[in-house]
């Protein structure tokens, strides 16, 4: 018997359990409504079965039959497979969430090739400690009930904003991949108050208040980030003399080659995954 609001995902990697971690630190869903499973690691289910108290199968029929939510948590170059696998078995009453980068709703439904309801997703991994910043947009079928059903799983783990899919590759470029350009910027400040004489434990301490609290500022004051900067940048002081040496070298420029570029390869593997199984016009 299908369970109206049992939800079964497909991969268990990095993205599913911060997933799983900030859905079910929120009450919203008990974890039997929850089945897990990925192509072949046994000990990871085990894991998440301990850890999360999920259910965890290898029996595609079995999820299907138990739950009417798909999330979709396999990498991009996986998902072909996954969706000929499920084909036989997806009905009009299920509705699938992907959070593949650069798979459109229409590849999805032009592979499982029935109407469908398909919701494509792109959280971030913040969804762990419920800070996601996360994108969603509807398919040619997907009802306003999916979308609430969507909203309501990602607004429990973070702020959603719906979109048009044709933003999906920029919101993949920038909220996406996004923790990890902020994660390289931490990395390096780190090393730098190592480099000036701190010891590391409080160069660490100093650098992740110092990007909390800057977001913090951004989000409490409603300040646009730019005059918050200039409001730490003392005319002749040390802010401007570090600002200075970061403008010299583009800093700003290569921040938006970097998103550009995340956004390019998401739109890229759409066209891969397109030439690779022959299917046109689906981009
Ligand atoms: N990691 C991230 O920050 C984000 C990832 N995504 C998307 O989520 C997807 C997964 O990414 P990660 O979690 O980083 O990858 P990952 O490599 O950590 O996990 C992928 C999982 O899929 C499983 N898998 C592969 N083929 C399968 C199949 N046929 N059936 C069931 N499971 C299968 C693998 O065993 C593995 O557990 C990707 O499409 C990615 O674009 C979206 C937003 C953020
Ligand atoms: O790097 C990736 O392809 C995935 C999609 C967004 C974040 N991680």
């Amino acid at each position: 018997m299908q369970n109206q609001k049992s939800v079964g995902i497909f991969g268990a990697g990095s993205i599913a359990e911060a997933m799983l971690d900030g859905i079910l630190s929120q009450d919203i869903m008990p974890p039997e409504d929850i089945y897990v499973t990925n192509k072949q690691n046994d000990d990871k289910l085990q894991l998440l079965r301990e850890r999360y108290n999920v259910k965890t199968t290898r029996d595609y029929k079995e999820i299907l039959s138990k739950c009417r939510y798909l999330i979709i948590a396999v990498k991009p170059v996986d998902v072909h497979e996954l969706l000929i696998s499920l084909q036989k078995f997806i009905t009009a009453n299920h509705i699938i969430i992907t959070l593949a980068a650069g798979i459109s709703t229409k590849f999805i439904e032009t592979v499982l090739d029935k109407k469908v309801q398909v919701i494509r997703a792109m959280p971030n991994t913040a969804c762990k400690v419920r800070e996601s910043a996360t994108a969603i947009t509807l398919g040619s079928y997907a009802t306003k009930e999916a979308q609430d059903f969507a909203e309501e799983i990602f607004s429990s783990i973070g702020k959603v904003s719906v979109v048009e899919e044709t933003m999906m590759d920029a919101v993949t470029g920038l909220s996406g991949s996004g923790p990890a350009y902020v994660y390289l910027l931490m990395e390096a400040m780190i090393e730098a108050g190592v480099k000036v004489g701190l010891p590391r434990w409080l160069s660490e301490e100093l650098t992740v208040q110092t990007v909390y609290g800057a977001a913090k500022m951004v989000i409490e004051t409603g300040e646009s980030p730019k005059k918050l900067r200039k409001q730490v940048t003392t005319p002749g002081g040390t802010t401007m003399a570090g600002i200075k040496v970061l403008e010299k070298a583009d800093f700003a420029d290569l921040l938006i080659r970097a998103v550009e570029s995340a956004a390019g390869r998401s739109k890229e593997m759409m066209k891969e995954r397109s030439c690779l199984h022959k299917l046109e016009n689906v981009l």
